[in-house]
């Protein structure tokens, strides 16, 4: 049986959003890849929304890329997830569980959606690495010529998914992310990959960020990767833990809070809706109202 599920977009990140409440099964990995072969449907993530799991959320998140494997968080999933349910339910404030944790997400009077990402983890065996590093703001990475790395000595951080974060002094644009990012998410030092950034600091509050994101390529944005850039930069003395970061797509706005939270506000877009099949990932589009 088909649901419901609207195409949707946070920052140019394309996002799927899947109804799948009120049913036990869940949208398979044939159907991701499938759904992603059709140009219209072409996706980062699939937010599968479920019944809740644990008393006091509200719905259950399951995150598929768009190569079939599932990942632990995705920020800017998250804000489509929210306003589709503040359309659908006249509500503005959610909480939800992934496999990652509890998140809080709220729609703002201005439109604007702020997802409370939880908190970052830096020991080398929560990120995980495949080896020890006692200090992971700067591991031991390198791509290119040993002697004139091109990209070298990342930050690394888990934002309930794995992130590295990689700083260049300037042009951040001029990076060949798309030939270097599947070698890095794919290195052994992250034995479930990574996702990877190219993060240039322009002032204390301001990144440019690009990011090659794992299991989906390069995107428009990334919302854990804008939270991990600002947690990494803070840790290394290179930002505030408040700063705007500028992606692709356009701008975010991340916090790493006095709590430990890390809060990331940006905008969400609903495009179009449709009916699929979460076995198959044959769909079909509405009707223009
Ligand atoms: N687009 C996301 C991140 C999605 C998950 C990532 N590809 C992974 O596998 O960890 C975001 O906005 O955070």
């Amino acid at each position: 049986m088909n649901v419901p599920f609207a195409k949707m977009n946070g920052l140019g990140n394309q996002i799927i959003v899947a109804d799948m409440r009120g049913r036990t099964d869940r949208v398979s990995a044939e159907a991701a890849v499938n759904i992603n072969a059709r140009a219209e449907t072409r996706f980062d993530q699939i937010m599968a929304i479920h019944d809740p799991r644990t008393p006091g959320t509200n719905n259950y998140i399951e995150i598929i890329n768009s190569d079939g494997s599932r990942a632990e968080a995705c920020g800017n999933g998250m804000r489509c997830v929210v306003q589709a349910l503040t359309a659908e339910q006249g509500r503005h404030r959610f909480i939800f569980e992934t496999v990652a944790g509890i998140l809080f997400g709220e729609e703002g009077e201005d439109g604007l959606i702020t997802v409370d990402m939880g908190t970052p983890k830096f020991a080398w065996y929560e990120i995980p690495l495949a080896e020890e590093f006692a200090d992971t703001r700067q591991v031991e990475l390198q791509i290119g010529p040993i002697d004139a790395p091109v990209l070298h000595s990342p930050s690394v951080a888990s934002m309930g998914n794995p992130h590295a974060t990689f700083w260049v002094k300037d042009d951040v644009w001029s990076f060949a992310l798309d030939r270097f990012g599947p070698l890095l998410e794919n290195h052994p030092l992250f034995p479930e990959r990574a996702n990877i950034s190219i993060a240039q600091v322009t002032a204390p509050d301001r990144i440019i960020l690009r990011t090659w994101e794992r299991g989906a390529g390069l995107t428009e944005a990334c919302g854990t990767a804008a939270c991990a850039a600002v947690v990494n930069g803070a840790r290394t003395r290179r930002t505030a833990r408040k700063a705007t970061v500028t992606l692709p797509g356009g701008d975010l706005a991340v916090e790493w809070q006095p709590d430990d939270h890390v809060a990331l506000t940006g905008p969400a877009e609903w495009e179009w809706g449709g009916q699929l099949d979460p076995a198959t990932g044959a769909w079909t589009r509405d009707e223009a109202a």
